[in-house]
């Protein structure tokens, strides 16, 4: 059948779904409220850090979006549909916890589980299709020489790598990091930081990504989600990482510099450590 002349105008345009959707958001924990009133759209491939004191509510906006934390009041959807446990549309970067010695799991299944509840039909093409990602995954976070080894074995970073693969390798449509980058030496952390974020270009994941240290990942970043005791600022890195905005954050003078294209912030407790390195360095 061919198309009328002009019929593609009548076809109406579809809105292109958010990765992240929160709307009016609110956790609370008894009388106390972590934020409230967050409305958060993360497009697909947007590369969104989130920082934050201890304690801010980082780790529990991620338990909201993986299903595991009901909000106090408003909504949250991830690609549309609204947050659900155990969701094969989310990728996962846990905080890290060092495993046993005892663990005997090999790398290359934990990084399979990553793949459990996607269907891509049964037998021998399931299974073939099945080792080729995890090989991929493995050699993208290039863990494939210790793959076959018991995690329990292997060092901090080593399993950390693991996960990263393990979140990567469904390529979801959401990609969630808790501090991914702890306990991986400078050359990795720029590896697997960029892996991330090219994954999310290419696939279209929105990446919410958890980290006390913006570094790193400044080169990566498209927006920025501060949250100090109970206030936010959404922003690009450039709107949100300025003395003005962070003074009025903390309510407390904070300045924020850029030296050889790295942040450094003074004034606040968390932040005055990376001062005394950049003046050592
Ligand atoms: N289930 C819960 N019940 C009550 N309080 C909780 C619960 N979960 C977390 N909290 C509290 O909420 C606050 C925020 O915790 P969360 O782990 O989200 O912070 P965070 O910003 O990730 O901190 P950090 O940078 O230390 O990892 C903490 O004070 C924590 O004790």
């Amino acid at each position: 059948m061919t198309a009328e002349p002009g019929t593609e105008l009548a076809v109406a345009p579809t809105a292109v779904t958010a990765a992240v959707r929160l709307r009016g958001a609110t956790l609370s924990y008894g009388t106390r409220t972590l934020w409230s009133g967050l409305d958060l759209d993360v497009a697909p491939g947007e590369f969104v850090a989130v920082l934050g004191p201890n304690g801010s509510g980082k780790t529990s906006l991620l338990r909201v979006l993986l299903g595991l934390q009901p909000l106090t009041a408003g909504t949250v959807e991830i690609a549309g549909a609204p947050a659900r446990r155990g969701s094969s549309r989310i990728g996962y970067i846990p905080q890290q916890r060092a495993l046993e010695a005892t663990v005997m799991v090999r790398g290359s299944d934990l990084v399979g589980l990553g793949l459990d509840g996607h269907h891509w039909g049964m037998g021998l093409r399931h299974r073939r299709e099945r080792r080729r990602r995890v090989a991929e995954a493995l050699r993208a976070v290039e863990a494939t020489e210790y793959a076959t080894m018991p995690l329990g074995l292997l060092s901090g970073g080593e399993q950390q790598r693991l996960r990263v693969a393990q979140a990567l390798v469904g390529e979801p449509a959401v990609l969630l990091c808790d501090e991914p980058l702890l306990s991986l030496d400078i050359a990795h952390q720029r590896k697997i930081s960029r892996l991330i974020a090219e994954q999310a270009r290419r696939t279209g994941a929105g990446v919410l990504f958890v980290t006390h240290e913006i570094n790193p990942v400044l080169p990566l970043v498209d927006r920025v989600l501060y949250l100090v005791d109970g206030r936010f600022r959404i922003g690009t890195p450039d709107e949100v990482m300025t003395s003005a905005t962070l003074s009025e954050l903390y309510r407390t003078d904070v300045e924020v510099a850029r030296v050889g294209g790295r942040l450094v912030v003074a004034g606040t407790d968390e932040h005055d450590h990376h001062v005394q390195e950049a003046e050592e360095a």
